[in-house]
């Protein structure tokens, strides 16, 4: 779907990204971890064209990126801020609407077909009954759902997410995390996502990347980048890992400087 080749971006003359070489397969679910700071932004803002590197290309299906149009490239990629949709004043099903735009003519309107979707996705996303409220009198968790429906209506081939989960709390983090699976397990879809939250990317993605100070340190699946002594060289701490019970992948647990106190302590003091 995507390949990037050394891809290299300065900004004010320091290297943030230095020579990243990553190939994104079709209808897989990519996790891009790192630090605070570690380029991972700026990588994406690449590779959707949104910032053009200052080394290095991009083919998208086989096509250089930045030969696309503006238009041709929403096309086929759809991006998810950190935090989804702006308080805007219109309501979900014109927001949602908007996902269709990529495919209109300069002066054509809506077809049939377009509404038909934008329920179809209204419904699916669990937000029909929110259609006719405006975005701005919404919680930021409807407005994160909202957001993915305007995506979902763009019917992109790549959907990229920076940091989707950070202003929501654990329910509509699996709620979102979960729609994004079943529609990508349903369209083939292709998922770029930029996590924080090192369980959640063990849990939803095929395989991960990890970048620390412009560079690709680790790429493969969870249980190969979630090793101790990886996450400690790149997060410089140390976690405990050990295996979800239902899933079997690896999951972290952060490390404490208080000594555990047996309970026979506990009791006698
Ligand atoms: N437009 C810009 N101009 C100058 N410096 C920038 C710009 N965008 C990002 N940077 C710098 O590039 C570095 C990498 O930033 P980036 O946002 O890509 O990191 P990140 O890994 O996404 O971080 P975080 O996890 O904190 O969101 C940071 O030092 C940041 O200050």
């Amino acid at each position: 779907m995507l390949i990037a080749e050394g891809i290299t971006k300065l900004y004010g003359g320091k290297k943030i990204l230095d020579g990243i070489h990553l190939r994104l397969e079709r209808g897989e679910f990519l996790g891009l971890l790192g630090p605070n700071g570690s380029g991972k932004s700026t990588l994406v803002k690449c590779l959707t064209g949104e910032e053009r590197p200052d080394a290095g290309t991009i083919w998208l299906e086989g096509k250089e990126l930045f030969s696309y149009s503006r238009k041709e490239r929403a096309q086929k990629i759809a991006v998810l801020p950190q935090e989804g949709m702006e308080p805007v004043p219109f309501t979900v099903e014109e927001v949602v609407m908007m996902g269709r735009y990529p495919y209109q003519g300069k002066w054509s309107w809506l077809e049939a077909a377009d509404r038909e979707m934008v329920n179809r996705v209204l419904q699916e996303t669990g937000i029909d009954h929110l259609s006719g409220r405006f975005v701005h009198h919404l919680s930021g968790g409807e407005r994160q759902r909202v957001a993915l429906a305007k995506t979902m209506a763009q019917e992109p081939e790549l959907l990229v997410l920076d940091e989707p989960t950070t202003y929501l709390d654990i329910r509509y983090q699996c709620h979102l995390l979960e729609l994004i699976r079943s529609w990508q397990e349903r369209k083939q879809l292709t998922v770029l996502i930029i996590l924080h939250d090192i369980n959640l990317a063990a849990q939803y993605c095929d395989r991960l990347l990890l970048l620390k100070e412009g560079k690709l340190v680790q790429s493969g699946k969870p249980e190969e980048v979630i090793q101790p002594t990886v996450i400690e060289e790149v997060y410089g701490v140390k976690p405990l890992v050990i295996r979800h019970p239902q899933l079997q992948v690896p999951q972290i647990l952060l490390p404490s400087e208080r000594k555990s106190v047996s309970l026979f302590q506990q009791t006698k003091g």
